[in-house]
């Protein structure tokens, strides 16, 4: 379309030129005078296509003009005009010319009808145009184009001659910018024309000005429809694509996704980058300038890469926090798993060696003869305290007899449990058979054992036994014998035998009983 328009504008400029003499040779008094200045005004504008349709609009207006005017001065300014043409006829001009310029002449004045007069009258200038211009060619033509000047305005001559001239130009440029909107618009009758009557005009140097700026002006509204064509749809185009893309976004529900990931992260400017995209589309319906499209579609997509490329960097951030997160619960799992094992092996070892009871998972009889004897070791280098308790249930039989063996079972597992509660880490539990069991209390003396082993029995004797099918409660007691190492006797089995020894006094006395031997004999304690 710049092509035709190209041409187009050149052709606005050969008009303009020759308008401007055109419009000189003109008076500018008289009823044509105001439509005469008004077309020499138009020349010194300066916008092409305005100056153009402008031009072509007020010579029309000239036209209808001359049509309109009072017979009599129309009749003056076809004289003055005949006056000019007879002038050059009646000069030093070759027989053969004048003969036809006379001929014209006479025929001018035989025309009734302004329209027919005033092509009659372009004849006459266009054949004076194609005479003069071959005479300044010839030998004697500066001679003759002399003795014309003597007696035309140097306006007249470049009427005439502009005038054809241009007329010819201007059909070359309707023929030239016809030709190339074909190639655009093959199937475009309107062009089809105006293609075969601009060719049909250029072999007939008879072809009238106003002939030319009809089709040139024809040419010029057919353009202005067809751009205002294009300009529809690449409105069209523009809106679709910003649809389109506005609806591949909903559809792929990357709005929502971005709006949740943006909430997620309290990330308020991504927030509001997202709500402004998603206002896009109402903010375009509104938009009604192909400039305004373009500019509205290139802040969408800008803001959508920006707001994806946020997106994609705090995703990029959350994952690198994560693996970190992982690498960090890997290395505790990986601790965890290591400890796991080393507790595994050492139960593995321990069960092994047969030191474990298998019922309450404390140390059996063995065990309790490994840990004693490691335990008197330390005592005789440090002679730090080292004292035994003996536990026993009451009456143990009697529970197993009147409410079954696993209840029984259940009693000495809880038993256990509420050892394990009471005592310190460094404390050892033994079962040494049945329901009797051993503690070793390092770095315990008698007072120390004898106020724990309180603290034990009111714990065991709190415990309740829910019996469901008897629909009753079961409470137990033990019984408790307490005895230490000591100077005098530091034997391993003499201190269990006192212990032993306590344990049967306790039960003798009436159970649920706690008593102590040390060094041979019973001690009372403040109980
Ligand atoms: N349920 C259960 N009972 C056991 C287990 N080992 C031993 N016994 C029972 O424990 C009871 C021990 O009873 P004794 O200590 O002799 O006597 P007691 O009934 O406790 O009476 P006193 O000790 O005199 O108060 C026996 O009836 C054994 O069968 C066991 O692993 N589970």
């Amino acid at each position: 379309m710049n092509q035709e328009l190209n041409s187009l504008n050149k052709a606005n400029n050969e008009l303009k030129r020759a308008l401007g003499h055109f419009v000189n040779s003109l008076p500018s008094s008289g009823p044509l005078g105001g439509q005469v200045q008004s077309i020499a005004d138009t020349l010194h504008a300066n916008d092409a296509i305005y100056t153009f349709a402008s031009l072509v609009e007020q010579y029309t207006k000239m036209q209808q003009s001359i049509n309109e005017l009072e017979r009599e001065d129309l009749e003056r300014d076809i004289a003055a005009f005949k006056l000019l043409i007879s002038q050059s006829a009646n000069k030093n001009i070759l027989p053969i010319q004048k003969e036809k310029l006379t001929a014209i002449l006479a025929k001018i004045n035989l025309e009734q009808s302004t329209h027919t007069l005033m092509i009659a009258a372009g004849k006459a200038l266009v054949y004076l145009a194609d005479e003069l211009s071959q005479l300044k060619e010839s030998k004697e033509g500066s001679k003759v184009v002399a003795s014309i000047k003597y007696i035309a305005t140097e306006d007249t001559e470049l009427v005439t001659g502009d005038v054809f001239s241009t007329s010819k130009r201007l059909i070359k440029e309707v023929v030239t910018i016809s030709r190339q909107l074909i190639q655009m618009y093959p199937n475009d009758t309107f062009i089809r024309n105006l293609l075969y009557e601009a060719s049909h005009q250029i072999p007939d140097n008879q072809g009238s000005f106003s002939k030319a700026i009809d089709l040139l002006a024809g040419t010029a509204e057919y353009l202005a429809l067809l751009l205002q064509q294009e300009r529809c749809w690449a409105e069209e185009i523009l809106n679709d694509i910003h649809t389109n893309l506005i609806r591949a976004l909903k559809e792929t529900a990357i709005i929502d996704k971005l709006m949740a990931s943006a909430k997620s992260h309290t990330n308020q400017v991504q927030l509001a980058m997202v709500s402004e995209l998603e206002s896009m589309e109402v903010k375009a319906k509104r938009i009604n300038t192909i400039k305004g499209m373009q500019k509205h579609i290139n802040h969408s997509v800008l803001l959508m890469s920006e707001i994806i490329n946020n997106y994609a960097k705090s995703q990029n951030e959350t994952h690198n926090a994560n693996i970190k997160t992982i690498q960090t619960l890997d290395e505790k799992i990986s601790n965890a798993t290591s400890f796991i094992e080393k507790l595994e092996g050492q139960l593995n070892l321990a069960k092994e060696t047969n030191l474990i009871d298998e019922l309450t998972g404390v140390g059996n009889r063995k065990g309790y003869v490994q840990v004693i004897n490691k335990e008197r070791g330390h005592w005789l280098t440090t002679k730090r305290p080292l004292t035994l308790v003996l536990i026993d249930v009451d009456r143990f039989k009697g529970i197993n007899d009147t409410f079954g063996h696993s209840i029984g079972d259940q009693v000495l597992k809880s038993l256990v449990e509420t050892l394990k509660n009471t005592l310190r880490s460094s404390d050892y539990i033994a079962r040494f058979g049945g329901d009797e069991f051993i503690l070793i209390l390092p770095e315990t003396d008698l007072d120390m054992a004898f106020e724990l082993t309180k603290k034990i029995r009111k714990v065991l004797s709190s415990l309740k036994f829910k019996l469901r099918k008897k629909n009753k409660t079961l409470k137990i007691s033990c019984s408790y014998g307490i005895s230490n190492f000591t100077h005098k006797v530091f034997n391993t089995v003499d201190v269990f035998n006192g212990a032993d020894k306590a344990l049967y006094q306790a039960k003798e006395t009436g159970r649920d009983d706690i008593v102590v031997y040390s060094d041979d004999k019973f001690i009372s304690m403040d109980k």
